[in-house]
């Protein structure tokens, strides 16, 4: 039989695009002049920005700008009074006494224009620090506040990526462009009234020659876009490779199971095909900037061949031409200031564009803090409730009724897949029902405040984050606010893990994390008493288990299981492969196929015969001789 490579099976598939792109690409598909119909709009944004961000800098930034551009203007009209004189007919020394004071005022001229473009310059810098607090805090305040269903479009994580990695950045960015923009345009501005007054014919001819220039850098800017929404499938496959590849967590993996050559084999392929784009990509960019400068070098050509042919004809005296070249020039590099600044502020904008867009989405997405607040927790009732991911043929929870009141313990019981984690996460409100009714105390959930309802409410999931946190803070964001209730070291005594926090090189206080100085980690059994630490400091009235023991020993499993015992203030869901911890549940739900398919007491499951007593008598006889 032919060997089978990992390959055969297409062990990584593509990663396609997600549907939340498409939202960017049809702007991105824009042409040149929606674009320029979008940018006051941009512009308009990064300034309300950076108005938020601090008025004294933005005020400052544009002044000084535009003080600088008049000063410019008095610059070369007085450079045009001193040329004239210097032309003009007489001794040497009497047209150099003539000349002397518009030199002073080109002199005064440059020199406010030079410190006024610093001042502007420090008050440009110090927005971007500034813009980057606001928006980041935007950003993550959206990212927390999103419903859990959100996590289950591909095209979400993908999406927070860019608006994380890009969208943040881009921010400063357009403020800056924007800036620079204005700048440019006021140099422009400047100059061109200059030109006007000197000779005006010269001002359309300057428009045209920059006509070339603006195009290409709007192209240029358009297709770099486009290149990295077309990359980001291949370069988030490469992150998540190199994530592999590089992580003390996966390291031993890794090496146990000798990934390393099918690990660098994939991560060569997909490389391979993506150094190729962008040599792709920096051919045509570069062949787009040949012919643009090209064409932008004939245009400017024609413009000193009319300033030529009018100074031949007559039709312009030496000195103004002179000038009028100064200020042509001057002109120019406002021009190329402003097209550039164009340029990155296009690109900048599809960026922030996105962050903006998904900040915007993940709100709608998220809970309505509006409602009636959740009454102290008694009855929680489902009526044929569903819950069915997006994308998936068949219901993960399907149908399903039951009530679970205070004081109770309940269990959830059923065989890998069954349902039993997102029948939990109903309960817990961390999804909404796709199909059929929850109440709260005999109120639709839809109709109440979600925080108050998940006040009341704690789980301890079966897939815990090892939170980068010091031990005592691991169970104390089980509930930030804590008034009373029980303190850190009692819920970590509760869960049997007070004794292994104090053996920690530094207690309570110990980083648990090694990726940082003084950093430690802890056992798999370690962390999941942490876990349940947790969930008890969170003290809830509803207290939701998702396989609180797989991981630990004996002694743990059952000091935890004695915690949760039937307690008159405090109803327990538990969810458990290990049969024999639920066997003094008050009433035992058999999933299977995300339906309840039996339910009682276990006596009654165990008498009744079928899935329970099967799962069950599986169980005991591993223990029986
Ligand atoms: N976020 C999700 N998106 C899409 N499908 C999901 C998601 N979470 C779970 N599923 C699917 O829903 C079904 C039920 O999963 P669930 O985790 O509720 O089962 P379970 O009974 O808790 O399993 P286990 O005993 O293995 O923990 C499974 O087919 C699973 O693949």
């Amino acid at each position: 039989m032919a060997q089978q490579t990992i390959d055969d099976h297409d062990a990584l598939p593509e990663l396609e695009a997600a549907g939340w792109l498409h939202h960017s690409e049809s702007f991105a598909e824009t042409s040149f002049w929606a674009v320029a119909r979008r940018l006051p709009a941009i512009v308009r944004e990064a300034l309300a920005l950076a108005w938020q961000a601090n008025r004294v800098d933005t005020i400052a930034a544009i002044a000084f700008n535009v003080v600088a551009g008049v000063a410019t203007t008095f610059g070369l009209l007085a450079t045009s009074t001193v040329l004239t004189e210097l032309f003009a007919a007489g001794p040497t020394p009497d047209r150099i006494a003539a000349a002397l004071p518009a030199l002073v005022v080109a002199a005064v001229a440059v020199s406010i224009r030079g410190g006024l473009t610093i001042a502007a310059g420090w008050a440009q810098a110090r927005m971007a620090p500034q813009i980057n607090y606001a928006v980041e805090l935007r950003l993550f305040g959206a990212t927390t506040a999103v419903g859990l269903a959100a996590f289950d479009d591909s095209g979400f994580a993908e999406e927070m990526d860019r608006a994380k990695d890009r969208g943040i950045v881009e921010a400063a960015s357009i403020v800056n462009s924007s800036v620079d923009l204005l700048t440019g345009l006021v140099r422009v501005a400047a100059t061109a009234a200059a030109i006007a007054v000197i000779e005006p014919i010269l001002l359309p001819c300057l428009i045209l020659a920059a006509i070339p220039s603006a195009v290409t850098a709007v192209r240029m800017a358009r297709r770099e876009y486009l290149a990295m929404l077309a990359f980001i499938g291949r370069r988030r496959r490469m992150w998540l490779l190199g994530s592999i590849m590089a992580n003390r967590h996966t390291a031993a993996e890794v090496r146990s199971y000798q990934m390393r050559d099918f690990l660098l084999g994939q991560y060569e392929r997909i490389m391979r095909g993506q150094t190729a784009a962008e040599m792709r990509l920096v051919r045509a960019q570069t062949g787009t900037r040949t012919v643009g400068a090209a064409v932008g070098g004939l245009a400017s050509l024609a413009l000193y061949g009319v300033l030529g042919w009018m100074l031949v004809d007559g039709a312009i005296p030496l000195a103004a031409a002179a000038t009028a070249l100064l200020a042509l020039q001057a002109a120019q590099m406002g021009l190329n200031t402003a097209i550039y600044a164009t340029n990155r502020l296009y690109e900048d904008a599809l960026y922030y564009g996105d962050f903006r867009a998904f900040v915007d989405r993940a709100w709608a997405q998220a809970p309505e803090p509006s409602g009636e607040p959740a009454s102290d927790f008694a009855e929680i009732r489902l009526d044929r409730a569903s819950l069915r991911y997006p994308d998936t043929d068949t219901p993960a929870v399907d149908e399903v009724t039951l009530t679970v009141r205070k004081g109770q313990v309940i269990a959830l019981v059923g065989e890998n897949g069954s349902g039993k984690s997102s029948l939990a996460k109903l309960l817990a409100g961390l999804y909404q029902p796709t199909g059929g009714t929850i109440t709260w105390n005999g109120v639709d959930v839809r109709r109440l405040d979600p925080a108050s309802r998940a006040a009341q409410v704690a789980v301890i999931t079966q897939d815990w984050w090892k939170f980068p946190f010091t031990a005592h803070q691991n169970i104390a964001v089980g509930r930030g606010d804590r008034e009373t209730g029980p303190t850190v070291v009692d819920a970590a005594t509760a869960a049997l893990a007070h004794e292994m926090i104090e053996e920690l090189p530094k207690g309570y206080a110990t980083l648990l994390n090694r990726q940082f100085k003084d950093g430690h980690d802890l056992s798999g059994g370690q962390w999941q008493r942490l876990v349940a630490a947790r969930g008890f400091y969170r003290d809830a009235a509803l207290l939701i288990c998702d396989e609180p023991s797989s991981a630990l020993d004996a002694r743990a499993e059952h000091a935890m299981f004695q915690q949760l015992r039937r307690r008159p203030d405090r109803t327990v869901v538990l969810i458990t492969h290990r049969l024999a911890n639920v066997r003094h549940a008050d009433q035992i739900y058999v999933l299977h196929h995300g339906r309840i398919v039996q339910h009682g007491s276990h006596a009654e499951l165990v008498a009744a015969g079928g899935l329970y007593q099967e799962l069950f008598h599986l169980q005991a006889s591993g223990y029986l001789g």
